[in-house]
């Protein structure tokens, strides 16, 4: 069966710095992929490059077997695909439902039609659910999200994002800065999003979670990606020298040594 989402010869510069240099990438439904490579190895723009972020200037996309062309964000929401960046984009000053609602507000019918308002108790309906199946471990629907701690925040994204996309989720280092519990507790969505058949693309520098979490990992260096390994069998030693070029020496040497404390800090 063909891929869910495939990329094949993806090529971007920016003046002399070829970003992407003939990528490929392939996801399937359901499937959590990992994509991870070294500082500037070409991660967030092949993401820009698959959700109609950015254009390229070679290769070929293909979604449910079909070639296709993204041209926007827009065209890849219409397709069921969500990208949630380091930031969030979240509204601290707005509750969980009005940030999940936020652009998309569901409007109340009234006897002369839609008269623009939001119908809440619809919104706030659909936002529980969400949260709901997903296990979140969001309290308040009703707190400004700025008040909340950086794990539930992205938990809120998550939820919101899935809720639009029904294909695929592209998550950019969804837990950077996140303390144990909260780190756990955004795995265990992840996992639960891919129980829903949701894909999920997991940009991701730590290593354990990367194995914790995803099926299939696809390492990208200089811009191509250079090696796909199941998550189950590889050890981190196996990643970093795939990252870093070491891998066919099967020597990790002291330096590669040094990247994984960090990467497992
Ligand atoms: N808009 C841009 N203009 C110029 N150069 C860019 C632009 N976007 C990316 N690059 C360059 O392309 C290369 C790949 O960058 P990219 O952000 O995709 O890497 P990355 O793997 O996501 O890195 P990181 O892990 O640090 O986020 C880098 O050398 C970066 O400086």
């Amino acid at each position: 069966m063909a891929p869910l989402l495939e990329a094949r010869g993806l090529s971007r510069s920016f003046g002399h710095v070829r970003a992407l240099d003939d990528a490929s990438f392939d996801i399937d439904a359901g499937e959590v992929v990992a994509l991870i490579g070294d500082n500037g190895a070409g991660k967030s723009t092949l993401v820009k490059a698959l959700t109609g972020n950015l254009a390229v200037d070679a290769g070929d996309l293909y979604f449910e077997g079909r070639q296709v062309t993204i041209t926007s964000p827009h065209q890849a929401s219409e397709m069921g695909m969500e990208v949630v960046y380091q930031d969030l984009a979240l509204a601290p000053h707005l509750n969980p439902v009005q940030n999940m609602f936020l652009g998309r507000e569901i409007p109340r019918k009234g006897l002369f039609g839609s008269l623009g308002f939001m119908d809440e108790k619809q919104m706030r309906a659909k936002a529980e659910a969400g949260f709901a199946d997903l296990g979140g471990t969001v309290r308040s629907f009703t707190s400004p999200v700025g008040s909340m701690s950086g794990g539930q925040r992205q938990q809120i994204a998550i939820v919101r994002a899935i809720s639009w996309a029904d294909k695929i989720v592209f998550l950019d280092e969804p837990t950077a800065a996140l303390g144990v519990v909260q780190t756990k507790n955004v795995l265990d969505t992840i996992k639960r999003v891919r129980d829903k058949g949701i894909a999920v693309v997991l940009i991701s520098h730590s290593m354990p979670h990367v194995l914790e979490v995803a099926d299939r990992i696809q390492v990208m260096r200089l811009g191509t990606r250079v090696a796909t390994m199941p998550a189950e069998g590889t050890t981190v030693e196996q990643l970093v020298g795939a990252m870093t070029g070491a891998l066919d020496s099967q020597t990790v040497n002291r330096r590669n040594s040094a990247t994984l404390e960090d990467s497992a800090s």
